[in-house]
């Protein structure tokens, strides 16, 4: 119960069915832990909700929107339909009509109208068992999923029941699951896979919002301004959950970017040893600062660092341990394993074939969330600071120009630099390095 007030207060809005409304009369409030409460959205085809409900009654009461009870539903429905709706309206409630799919409201434009009718990026789907069947059967729409196993028999398989149903082959799938005991239950969490978006269907099956060819799965999630000494600028902080679980994306932007053609951009990916300690075994570092230079003497600019801070980090109040390593951290293999793979440098390998001894990939790295990013920032075009190859071309047709980040290097770092040049073709830095 608990974990379930926490995750509410991590989301703008919290969306459940009428059945659900009208079985349990929830107030979908964050009552048991601090934080915000989630804007309550429900999903009723005929408006159903009773005017006595507790999220009608709260919606009459409240002045801001954040309490405010929306209704999606659609344009079909008996006529006294928009006589309920009158008298909704008069208490305060939010009415939104929205398309319908196979009778019902349909998701991916409730979603879309959440987002901009309501100003609401992220939302909790809490039930009832048909409203998360109908979520499960479009994994594209969901970033993380979250089961609590409790010790209790209560008959039936739940959501699952539905999603059974299907073949064998289009049987949802959470890869990598994981899974941590909280109390006497267990949760588990993951990721839906997305057939489409692993190529194993046509375009004809994605779906288009906002004039995007697939749904935008980096969102924001907090954001601030701050004094940034390393550019003695005022600065707005942007924090980005992508859909690669654990992942963030932090844009740090200084000025007006919105509209900004060939604005100078940096994609950082984190590096503990190098950006934090200053660890001289890789390039890291100074990359990093030499980039904060160059955003200090421009008027505007973006410095995008990739982090692997943990999504489901932020339950540890549950005591909860979860290995979580998908971040940029070590290209993509997290901390621990990029120790292990300095272990291996040390007795000779270099940086790609100690990856790949370890059962990893050279680099695990995508850069899509981070052109969804810049995408949702507004810019037109960027000037990208890199040396990478790969970063050049997941940032198309973005980044229209590309400037080389020197480094100089050292003794510890030179085999490192050469094998980045010769092995994963960076080119920019060859004038930098002895032959
Ligand atoms: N696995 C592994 N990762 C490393 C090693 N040295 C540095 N890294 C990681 O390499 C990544 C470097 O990230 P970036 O500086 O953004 O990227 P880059 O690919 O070097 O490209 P540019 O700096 O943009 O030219 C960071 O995640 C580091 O933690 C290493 O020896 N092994």
């Amino acid at each position: 119960m608990v974990m379930t007030h926490q995750f509410r207060t991590m989301h703008d809005a919290i969306l459940i069915g009428v059945g659900t409304l009208l079985s349990d009369d929830p107030q979908l409030t964050a009552r048991l832990v601090p934080g915000p409460s989630p804007q309550p959205v429900v999903l009723d085809s005929n408006l159903r909700t009773p005017l006595t409900s507790a999220l009608v009654r709260s919606s009459s009461e409240s002045t801001g929107m954040s309490q405010r009870l929306t209704l999606l539903t659609t344009s079909n429905g008996p006529k006294d339909k928009w006589e309920r709706a009158k008298a909704l309206d008069q208490r305060g409630v939010f009415i939104l009509e929205v398309p319908a799919a196979d009778g019902r409201v349909s998701l991916e434009d409730a979603l879309c109208r959440v987002k901009e009718d309501l100003g609401c990026h992220s939302v909790m789907v809490e039930g009832g068992m048909t409203v998360i069947a109908s979520f499960l059967a479009r994994p594209e729409l969901v970033s993380n999923l979250v089961v609590t196993v409790s010790p209790k028999f209560l008959g039936g398989y739940g959501p699952s029941a539905e999603l059974l149903k299907g073949e064998p082959q289009s049987l949802l799938s959470i890869p990598k699951m994981q899974s941590c005991p909280v109390g006497d239950d267990i949760v588990l969490y993951g990721s839906p896979s997305v057939p489409y978006l692993n190529g194993n269907s046509g375009d004809a099956h994605k779906p288009k919002v906002n004039g995007h060819s697939h749904l935008m799965q980096t969102q924001l999630s907090s954001s601030c301004r701050m004094w940034v000494e390393a550019i003695e600028s005022e600065c707005d902080l942007k924090v980005y959950n992508t859909p690669k679980q654990g992942q963030e994306i932090v844009a740090l932007i200084k000025g007006d970017v919105f509209g900004g053609e060939h604005v100078p951009v940096r994609v950082h990916s984190e590096c503990f040893t190098g950006d934090v300690l200053g660890s001289k075994r890789c390039d890291c570092g100074p990359q990093l600062r030499g980039f904060l230079d160059i955003l200090q003497q421009e008027s505007a600019g973006i410095l995008l660092y990739i982090r692997g801070a943990s999504v489901l980090a932020r339950i540890a109040w549950a005591d909860m341990y979860l290995d979580v390593r998908e971040g940029d951290e070590g290209r993509g293999i997290g901390l621990v394993e990029k120790i292990r793979a300095y272990e291996l440098q040390e007795k000779g390998l270099d940086t790609i074939d100690a990856n790949l001894s370890l059962g990893h990939a050279a680099d695990l790295r995508t850069f899509e969330s981070s052109k969804e990013v810049l995408q949702q920032l507004g810019v037109q075009s960027i000037k990208l600071y890199t040396n990478n190859p790969e970063k050049v071309e997941a940032l198309r047709p973005l980044a229209r120009e590309v400037r080389p980040l020197k480094t100089v290097p050292n003794k510890h770092n030179v085999t490192y630099l050469q094998t980045k040049r010769d092995r994963l073709n960076h080119k920019t830095i060859l004038s930098e390095l002895p032959i």
